[in-house]
């Protein structure tokens, strides 16, 4: 395990030092209400009924700047459900009023607000300081310099106290890196880099010891002291942590029990007759109670405590907020057009984020693309198919039509293959950073396509080179740069339609599956197999990558008046044309079977793009 050093501490003010004014924010939610649609299966499957399930039961509070605001609950009381809804990143039927200086949550708000989710979206191979450097780069507008992002970054390492570990691996599941509450720190650096005027932070503390949760709240306060507006959801915290927030959001089943000040907690509970008997951490109280255990034995049942709880919430402290909430609503009006949209859609231009995402890509991704395993499967095959094709002869027709759509098989599974699983490997960090506002979908998709192409293009063409002439094909660098034309259009297509079908289903299970299907169907239909079909289904070849390959393959080696030896009297010869597996497919209509591809290329990243348009988008 790595450790990390505590002990550099800059104070927060040194580096955000590009705090933007008129940035606060009073998030206000006034009588919030969640409610999904389950499907309740019965033990036999048969009574699969749809139901509906409130999970937020009219919450309101209001969290100024300059605040901490605390959500406990127990265990599935609906605090990431508030918390992404007060994110803008919540879909279904949301009830109520979430609003930001008195205006609903926008685009224009993403860019400065951060927000760190429960579980951490790293990539596993960038060391500490790379993934906050490329965040600093993505996310920090231009008015600053590289060099001084790339300083904010640093200094945002030191302090969550990342020093030691700065230059190690993240890791994920299976590869060691930097360990879990360290890990929990980058994200948070992640967010606190842009100064955001609005954070929110699922459970930062889980995982952590008391001293490092400590530090990180302090470090939060800090930001909030800056006039920012901070909430989190927040498990069980010490007390030490719990006087350190300004509000506090008690909830259970999705009821709200208390809001108000963490401070005036434990008065208001013993006001309505609901006091520790011994002395007790605040939020070891408060989560009794919102599990309905009273501490009094002259209390009611689990049920009749929380339902006393709700009531009493409702008569004593609902219409007190919600007169609060009037009155800072009424200010917001006076204050209209003071808050206007300082930010542009996005930090930096198409070309920046394109290069940072491209250099970020091709650094988290250089095992994979450039894996021996990769290089050696593609090389044995292509010893292997020379060996067994060994300078065939023109006389052996048949077994050079049959190398032939070898290669446009192989080459149309094994790219499809691995371009299935790009986008549904990187939703959860496209998800993240779209909704963070962070790049266009454009440069992204343009970084992905030229950080994978080099090696795309690189192991088909030391196939062909291996291949080609140990199979004895026409040596010349005409019908060689044909058929590696041929071939690589093959492996553009195929990729592209692995793009596709991952962005369409975002499911590796179902997209391979598909994938097969369709590269098979494509195969059979290519002309190589079946030579006679009938009229109602011969229309899919239309569709069939294999088939324009196949195509340009032969074409690449055989013109119509090329002839052959076509019987053991070797001066008897036949034309090349009228070979049944060529004349089927015909060697005629090449430049149109390169258009198809041409066309196919295009058209299969465009479906992908689109499909990737709905991935993190603010509902
Ligand atoms: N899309 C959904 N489908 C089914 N149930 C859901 C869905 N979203 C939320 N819930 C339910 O809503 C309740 C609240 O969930 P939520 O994740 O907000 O709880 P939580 O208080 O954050 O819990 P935890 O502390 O365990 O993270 C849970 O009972 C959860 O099962």
């Amino acid at each position: 395990m790595t450790h990390c050093d505590d002990s550099v501490l800059i104070p927060l003010h040194v580096f955000l030092v590009f705090t933007l004014k008129n940035l606060w924010q009073i998030a206000q939610f006034d009588d919030v209400v969640y409610t999904i649609k389950i499907k309740t299966v019965g033990l036999l499957k048969k009574n699969i009924k749809s139901e509906e399930k409130v999970i937020l039961k009219g919450i309101t509070g209001m969290v100024q700047p300059g605040e901490m605001l605390a959500m406990l609950g127990p265990s599935g009381s609906g605090k990431t459900t508030l918390l992404t809804a007060m994110g803008g990143r919540l879909g279904g039927r949301l009830n109520g009023y979430i609003t930001y200086n008195g205006k609903p949550f926008s685009n224009h708000m993403k860019r400065n607000t951060g927000f760190v989710t429960q579980d951490d979206v790293l990539y596993p191979h960038l060391t500490v300081t790379e993934t906050l450097v490329f965040t600093a780069l993505l996310r920090l507008p231009n008015s600053i310099t590289k060099e001084e992002k790339i300083m904010h970054a640093e200094a945002v390492i030191s302090q969550l106290g990342l020093v030691k570990c700065k230059n190690s691996i993240i890791g994920g599941p299976l590869l060691r890196g930097v360990s879990g509450g360290e890990r929990k720190r980058v994200s948070i650096g992640q967010e606190m880099l842009i100064n955001p005027s609005l954070l929110f932070l699922d459970e930062p503390t889980s995982g952590l010891d008391s001293t490092t949760a400590q530090r990180i709240l302090s470090t939060l306060s800090d930001l909030a002291n800056g006039e920012r507006t901070i909430i989190m959801t927040i498990h069980q915290p010490s007390s030490r942590l719990f006087y350190m927030f300004h509000k506090v959001l008690l909830l259970s089943e999705g009821n709200p029990l208390y809001f108000g000040k963490g401070s005036e907690a434990m008065e208001y509970f013993s006001s309505i007759g609901y006091a520790p008997t011994v002395a007790m951490n605040p939020s070891d109280f408060l989560l009794d109670l919102a599990n309905g255990v009273s501490t009094d034995e002259s209390h009611e049942h689990q049920a009749m405590v929380k339902q006393t709880l709700v009531s009493a919430y409702k008569n004593n402290l609902a219409d007190k907020l919600k007169a609060e909430l009037q009155e800072v609503n009424d200010f917001n009006q006076i204050q209209e057009g003071f808050q206007d949209k300082q930010f542009g859609r996005w930090a930096t231009t198409w070309w920046q984020q394109f290069s940072v995402l491209l250099r970020r890509g091709l650094k988290e991704r250089k095992h994979d693309s450039f894996s021996g395993l990769k290089i050696g499967q593609v090389l044995v095959i292509a010893i292997i198919s020379g060996l067994l094709w060994w300078k065939s002869k023109l006389s052996h027709l048949q077994d050079q039509i049959g190398f032939l759509f070898f290669v446009a098989g192989f080459w149309g599974f094994f790219p499809l293959f691995e371009a299935i699983f790009t986008f549904p490997d990187e939703l959860m960090m496209l998800e993240k950073e779209r909704a963070s506002g962070m790049y266009r979908l454009s440069s992204y998709f343009m970084s992905r396509m030229v950080a994978d192409l080099p090696m795309e293009l690189v192991l088909p063409t030391i196939f062909a080179f291996i291949t080609y002439f140990m199979a004895g094909f026409k040596a010349t660098a005409a019908n060689f740069v044909y058929t590696l034309i041929a071939l690589l259009l093959n492996v553009l297509v195929s990729g592209g339609l692995g793009l596709a079908l991952g962005a369409v289903l975002m499911d590796l299970k179902a997209a391979t599956t598909l994938g097969s299907v369709l590269m098979l169907t494509f195969l059979l239909a290519g002309g190589y197999y079946v030579q006679h079909v009938q009229p109602f289904i011969s229309w899919i070849k239309y569709l069939s990558i294999s088939h324009y390959t196949y195509k340009l393959l032969m074409g690449s080696q055989y013109s119509p008046q090329d002839v052959y030896p076509c019987a053991t009297n070797v001066s008897h010869f036949c034309s090349v044309a009228e070979f049944p597996a060529i004349k089927q497919v015909g060697l005629d209509g090449q430049p149109l079977a390169a258009l198809a591809l041409v066309i196919m290329v295009v058209a299969y990243r465009l479906i992908a793009y689109v499909a990737l348009m709905r991935i993190g988008v603010t509902k």
